[in-house]
């Protein structure tokens, strides 16, 4: 199964709520909420009020993106309003066990993310104790950047390790995924897809434009 997570950054935030409903509508699996603060990328973005605002305006799951320097800072805040997932970028955390178990401790789930600039091969030590690993198609911190021509190797690489490791360990990719780029990240293995900029910046509007991510993900599974 392929799932389709739009971005909310690229969202227009005076209609998030009407946004949010129109991509669950388009057949969205979960929710990406980006995190930034200012140190570990160069922008700022939104907070734990953003979370507690979404939880009670949709079902889906609300996965947060922590482009912090000091995520375990934000852990219960987060969680406390209601995220379902934490995933945490590997290049911040000098062991990430500590927090992989207080998050899974508390019922929910973890994502270990890598930045393009990082080696595929980090990961191998914790595949087994995550839920996800996201591996960055894009150096993060903005939004409607182009996908990074060495994804579609690191996709597979990371493929090759889930396998080999732990199978129920997702694959995602985040940045500059759209209708040209998907198809390439599904067929090199990625199972989520994080889509912002084609999603909410499209002018079929998110519900269609999520609808036809999600139609390619079928093609490709065919
Ligand atoms: O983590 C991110 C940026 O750091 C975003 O999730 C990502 O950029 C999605 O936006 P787009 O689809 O517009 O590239
Ligand atoms: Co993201």
């Amino acid at each position: 199964m392929i799932s389709i997570a739009p971005s909310i950054l690229a969202a227009d935030f005076s209609k998030l709520g009407e946004l949010v409903h129109q991509v669950d509508l388009g057949g969205a699996n979960r929710i990406h909420v980006d995190v930034m603060d200012g140190h570990f990328v160069p922008n700022l973005s939104m907070g734990p009020v953003v979370v507690k605002g979404l939880r009670p305006i949709t079902k889906l799951p609300l996965e947060v993106h922590l482009m912090v320097d000091n995520p375990s800072r934000f852990v219960d805040s987060f969680l406390q309003a209601g995220a379902d997932t934490l995933i945490v970028h590997f290049e911040v955390v000098s062991d990430p066990l500590p927090l992989i178990q207080e998050i899974r401790g508390r019922g929910r789930k973890v994502g270990l993310a890598i930045n393009p600039g990082t080696s595929v091969d980090v990961l191998k030590d914790y595949i087994t104790d995550i839920d996800l690993a996201l591996c960055m198609t894009v150096w993060p911190g903005f939004g409607g950047q182009s996908f990074l021509p060495e994804s579609p190797e690191r996709i597979q690489k990371l493929r090759e390790l889930i396998e080999k490791l732990n199978p129920r360990c997702e694959l995602e990719v985040d940045g500059g995924v759209d209708l040209q780029t998907a198809p390439v990240c599904v067929r090199h293995g990625a199972d989520v897809l994080v889509a912002g900029t084609a999603i909410f910046g499209s002018p079929k509007g998110p519900k269609l434009a999520t609808e036809q991510l999600g139609r390619i993900r079928a093609e490709e599974l065919e």
